[in-house]
């Protein structure tokens, strides 16, 4: 058996859980966290697992919401971040809110107080010593600059992203697909496609300007001085471009040549958007060239605009946020480990799953893995049918790497959904004649649920 302690960089939402676990399995755990003699940008004690803004860990129902079953998969997991959060939760409805001071409070307790733990207030500043075998980088989306400069370093260029530009994704099934068809412009099948790898979406001349006018006075997002994301000229918020002119996005992202509408081949439509499927199981696909800062409330019911995304269901709505982050299905392997240097896995915001209840599962899954690894045994990483090994299986392969029509790196952040499960079959209950579309959903949404849960057992 290995005797070498387990080192975490970062007490955040991911750091504490992973260090928990891992001091549970039975290893010795540092953890390094450089608040109380280094503040981020965003955190204001010094407690562990601080949330730094909402106080929500979003839908608690475990049968019909997957950040649900996330939750419930964790506590059966013996979670830290679910007991404290049961622990201080608010009354929220559907929701699991929580009272954010004896929340993080008490994560900094389990954490001080477990005989395995040891904690050290420090900024690790470089590349993790090279005595530390066993190593979980969980630093955040508010990494410091100079570990920041090691990963870059280690990593490549194109590795590390200090903001993320998110276009919306959307369910491929709420879809209509009575006006969209399948093409690439001028039917080029380019390397690894076939020529049909979009979908197109047409608007005549009076549903683009009446579009256009929505997204020009919709309301922004909000942002402090040091959230100000830089723009770039390929990179432009959708608003922005659209504030540029009414004509400018007929010539940028809602470009319309080089694509025939098969059902009005004659007619051309004054503007297209174009969706490219994001998911290799072909769930989820992105608006292309779409990111925004439009605050989410209306993003869904401006985007409903456009004709067949009158009933879209977005698995994820855009932003444009400082957020350091990974280029995780192209430098960590299927078990979190940095390729470059396996001694060192990555856990938890920075490597591209996004929110609070996302990154501790991360850190959840690291800790374990990691454990494991460092009492001289193994362990596999949860099945892809859980929401633990679906959230992971996408960060580090499931995403369809596509060169952006903005510039901006094609992989970013996800929050856990229903896409990103494998399908699930679902037969029509005996005696009912009309399975309506929302009792098929919720149906479909169990099946997987259940699934999750009776797969979890083995790994829990
Ligand atoms: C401004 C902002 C608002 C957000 N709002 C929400 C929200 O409302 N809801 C939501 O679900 N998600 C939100 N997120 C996204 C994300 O879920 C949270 O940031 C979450 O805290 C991520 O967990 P984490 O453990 O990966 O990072 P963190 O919780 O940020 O933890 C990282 C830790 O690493 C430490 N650290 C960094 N660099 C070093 C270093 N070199 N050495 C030692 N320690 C270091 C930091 O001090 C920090 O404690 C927000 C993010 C930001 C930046």
């Amino acid at each position: 058996m290995s005797n070498q302690p387990l080192h975490i960089i970062g007490g955040g939402l991911a750091g504490s859980e992973a260090a928990w676990q891992a001091a549970e399995a039975g290893a010795q755990v540092v953890v390094h966290e450089m608040r109380g003699v280094k503040a981020t940008d965003a955190h204001s004690t010094d407690n562990f697992a601080e949330l730094v803004c909402s106080n929500s860990f979003r839908s608690d129902d475990h049968e019909q919401n997957a950040v649900g079953l996330l939750h419930e998969e964790m506590r059966r997991c013996g979670s830290l971040i679910m007991r404290a959060a049961d622990q201080h939760k608010l009354p929220a409805g559907g929701a699991l809110a929580v009272d954010r001071d004896g929340f993080s409070l008490a994560v900094t307790e389990a954490i001080h107080n477990h005989p395995n733990i040891t904690v050290v207030r420090e900024e690790i500043a470089g590349w993790p010593d090279a005595d530390w075998q066993h190593v979980i980088i969980a630093t955040g989306p508010l990494t410091s600059p100079a570990l920041a400069a090691a990963v870059l370093e280690k990593t490549g260029e194109d590795s590390l992203a200090f903001f993320d530009a998110i276009a919306p994704i959307i369910h491929y099934d709420s879809i209509d697909h009575d006006i969209a068809w399948k093409q690439s412009r001028y039917d080029k099948a380019g390397p690894g496609g076939t020529g049909a790898d979009y979908l197109n979406l047409p608007m005549d001349r009076d549903q683009y300007y009446a579009f256009v006018e929505a997204l020009i006075t919709a309301p922004l997002h909000e942002f402090k001085d040091w959230e100000k994301v830089p723009y770039f000229d390929g990179c432009l918020p959708i608003e922005v471009m659209a504030e540029r002119g009414p004509e400018t996005l007929r010539h940028g992202p809602m470009k319309p040549v080089g694509l025939t509408n098969p059902r009005n081949p004659t007619v051309k439509p004054y503007a297209i958007v174009q969706l490219r499927q994001d998911n290799a199981l072909g769930t989820l696909w992105n608006m292309v060239g779409f990111q925004t800062k439009m605050r989410y409330g209306i993003q869904a019911e401006i985007f409903r605009m456009i004709p067949g995304l009158q009933n879209a269901q977005f698995a994820r709505l855009g932003g444009l946020h400082r957020n350091t982050f990974i280029n995780s299905p192209k430098v960590l392997s299927a078990d979190l480990k940095l390729k470059v240097d396996p001694r060192i896995r990555f856990a938890g915001q920075v490597t591209g799953v996004e929110g609070y209840v996302e990154s501790a599962a991360c850190g959840l899954i690291t800790g374990r893995l990691t454990a494991a690894e460092a009492l001289g045994g193994s362990m596999d990483v949860p099945p892809v049918t859980t929401a633990l090994g679906a959230l992971i299986g996408h960060i580090t392969g499931g995403h369809v790497e596509a060169e952006s029509y903005s510039g901006a790196r094609s992989f970013q952040p996800m929050n856990v959904n229903f896409g990103l499960f494998p399908e699930v079959t679902v037969e029509k209950p005996e005696g009912v004649k009309r399975w309506r579309g929302p009792e098929k959903t919720m149906a479909k949404r169990r099946a997987i649920t259940g699934r999750a849960l009776e797969d979890l057992k083995a790994w829990a």
